[in-house]
């Protein structure tokens, strides 16, 4: 049963029609790719579903629970996490703090000098960094970590709040061929053990069709196609707005040809 249900939602801005009567729903333990052209309405729709934008009309429902209208931090209250493509990690920390931190704000904590937060919820960040893979790199500060590291601290931070949704805003831009698969994976393994729902925007078809259990596709703001990973590969429309209607998404190397910022098209 979907405990993510929306329906209707829209925005303009002045006269663009960013999202157009968008719905969608989402399961526990379902992994969904938002995927579409520049300025299909990706990061709108998001920003929406965070509270971060009020959409003109519309209803997103957790659980029955409406969060049109609630804020940002009511809706993370609620439930809902969420990666940035952007990393937001404290630099001067080391790896262990930054979960920590998150861990304090998650249980409500205060910010008192006793206990120090050094040593407040230690075992439960471990547990965290292990579920991540990082729990090697605990006492590094986060400002020396690779790119691929921090993706993986930030994913920490925000399991930290034991979110039921949570919104990943392209997971793998930025990394190396490896560590996208070996960060995909590692969301995909954390879906099914938490029996959680991840809604991620992505660029990288390969991202997409090796780990995605189902795909909706945006184009100008409306919902063009919503099916499983061969569903939406094989779909005329899909191809249409992706390449033009000149190849399909199983031949090597035609999607960057034809649509710039998309990647890997070739099958996955
Ligand atoms: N704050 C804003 N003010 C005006 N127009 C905006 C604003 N935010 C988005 N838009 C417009 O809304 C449309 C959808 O943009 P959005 O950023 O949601 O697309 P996207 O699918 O996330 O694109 P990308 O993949 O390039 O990040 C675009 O035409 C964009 O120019």
């Amino acid at each position: 049963m979907s405990f993510l249900e929306v329906r209707g939602l829209s925005k303009s801005f002045g006269g663009v029609r960013a999202v157009n009567e968008v719905s969608l729903d989402l399961k526990q333990g379902e992994l969904l790719a938002l995927i579409g052209p520049n300025g299909a309405g990706k990061t709108t729709c998001f920003n929406m579903l965070y509270g971060q934008l009020k959409p003109d009309q519309g209803s997103v429902k957790l659980n029955g629970q409406e969060l049109v209208g609630q804020t940002p931090r009511k809706i993370w209250r609620l439930g809902v996490g969420r990666t940035f493509q952007i990393t937001a990690t404290y630099a001067s920390m080391t790896v262990m703090e930054n979960v920590q931190m998150a861990l304090i704000s998650h249980h409500r904590g205060i910010f008192s000098v006793w206990p120090p937060a050094s040593r407040r919820h230690r075992p439960e960040a471990k547990a965290l960094l292990e579920l991540v893979g990082m729990e090697s790199q605990a006492e590094r500060a986060a400002s020396v970590l690779a790119y691929g590291d921090l993706k993986r601290l930030e994913l920490a931070i925000a399991l930290a709040h034991s979110p039921q949704l949570l919104l990943m805003d392209e997971p793998a831009a930025g990394m190396a061929p490896k560590e996208r698969v070996g960060l995909m994976q590692l969301t995909a393994d954390i879906v099914k053990e938490r029996n959680i729902g991840v809604l991620f925007t992505e660029h990288d078809m390969d991202v997409v069709f090796s780990h995605a259990h189902r795909v909706l596709v945006l184009n100008r703001g409306e919902i063009l196609a919503d099916g499983s990973v061969e569903e939406v590969r094989a779909n005329p429309r899909v191809q249409e707005v992706y390449l033009g209607g000149g190849s399909t998404f199983g031949e090597q190397g035609a999607g960057e040809e034809a649509s710039g910022k998309q990647e890997g098209l070739a099958d996955a």
